[in-house]
């Protein structure tokens, strides 16, 4: 679905690449989680994803990004746009609309989406979100998980077979985090493809099937969420604060007393400590 061939890219005015080097495949129908430390260029790498980079965010690009078979510097962001939504950081910039409903009913028109599938669109991806109730609401009233929700319920409307996010979970507190996360488990157990940026790594370890760890503009690991978490080492050279589990698992390892994967979840840790105790 989406692949990255020796990227590297540096943006104008900068002198060092905040892209170097990355190669990199995510599969039709994966949940993919990027982390890695602040700087590490998890941002960049989605933006190119993207197309925003480098069509609206300049600079030199070297390698290849394809998304479902475009190539991003042949197509327009726009073009990539109907493959492939993107959710930026920056929310406040996103949306220009005064209500929920103006702000996807944008997206559709700006699509060219007939108008008899409209309602029915509008209607589906807030219900997808369970925020229905937000519809009429002006975005200047919302919070911010609700704001988040309706950036994300806009994208959602234009039926895209690809979803990016850029740090999803930055304004929100942990119950409308989970919230937001079971949700994108769900359009993922519908088929959508995802990729989220998140330093937020216990999240992504329940949620992601296939996990990125970005290290100063490379790709420092690349892999199913199970295969990518056992590299505890290199997770933690590349700056990544591991989730209190992990830390314990690898603890444990060390010790030459554990030597099963490392738990995703607290069911699993539970599990480990128990099969180490008895
Ligand atoms: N618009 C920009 N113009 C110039 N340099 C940029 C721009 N955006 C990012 N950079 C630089 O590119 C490098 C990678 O940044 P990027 O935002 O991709 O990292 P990140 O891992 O997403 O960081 P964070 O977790 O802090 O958001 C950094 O050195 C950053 O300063």
């Amino acid at each position: 679905m989406i692949s990255v061939e020796n990227l590297s890219f540096v943006y104008e005015g900068a002198e060092r690449r905040a892209l170097d080097g990355v190669s990199l495949r995510i599969p039709r129908g994966a949940f993919a989680g990027i982390t890695g430390a602040s700087g590490s260029g998890k941002s960049t790498l989605l933006r190119a994803i993207a197309g925003i980079v480098p069509h609206y965010l300049r600079g030199r690009f070297f390698g290849a990004v394809k998304v479902g078979g475009l190539d991003t510097l042949e197509n327009s962001p726009q073009q990539i746009a109907r493959l492939a939504g993107f959710v930026g950081e920056d929310i406040e910039s996103q949306m220009v609309c005064e209500t929920v409903e103006e702000e996807l009913l944008f997206g559709l028109e700006n699509f060219a989406v007939p108008r008899a599938e409209i309602e029915g669109r509008i209607a589906s991806a807030l219900e997808m979100l369970a925020i229905s109730h937000l519809r009429g609401r002006k975005i200047s009233s919302l919070s911010g998980g609700q704001r988040q929700k309706t950036a994300l319920a806009a994208m959602l409307a234009l039926s895209p077979q690809v979803l990016i996010l850029d740090n999803p979970s930055a304004e929100l507190d942990p119950a409308a985090t989970e919230n937001l996360y079971s949700a994108l488990a769900a359009l993922n157990a519908r088929g959508m493809t995802v990729v989220a940026a998140d330093q937020k790594v216990g999240l992504l370890c329940r949620f992601a099937t296939q996990m990125i760890v970005m290290a100063e503009g490379g790709a420092a690991l690349c892999g199913t969420t199970r295969q990518v978490m056992n590299e505890t080492e290199t997770l933690a050279s590349a700056g990544v604060m591991l989730p209190r589990r992990i830390e314990l698992g690898a603890r444990l390892r060390a010790e030459g007393l554990y030597d099963g994967d490392m738990p995703l979840d607290i069911p699993r840790a539970a599990a480990m400590v128990r099969g180490i105790s008895q």
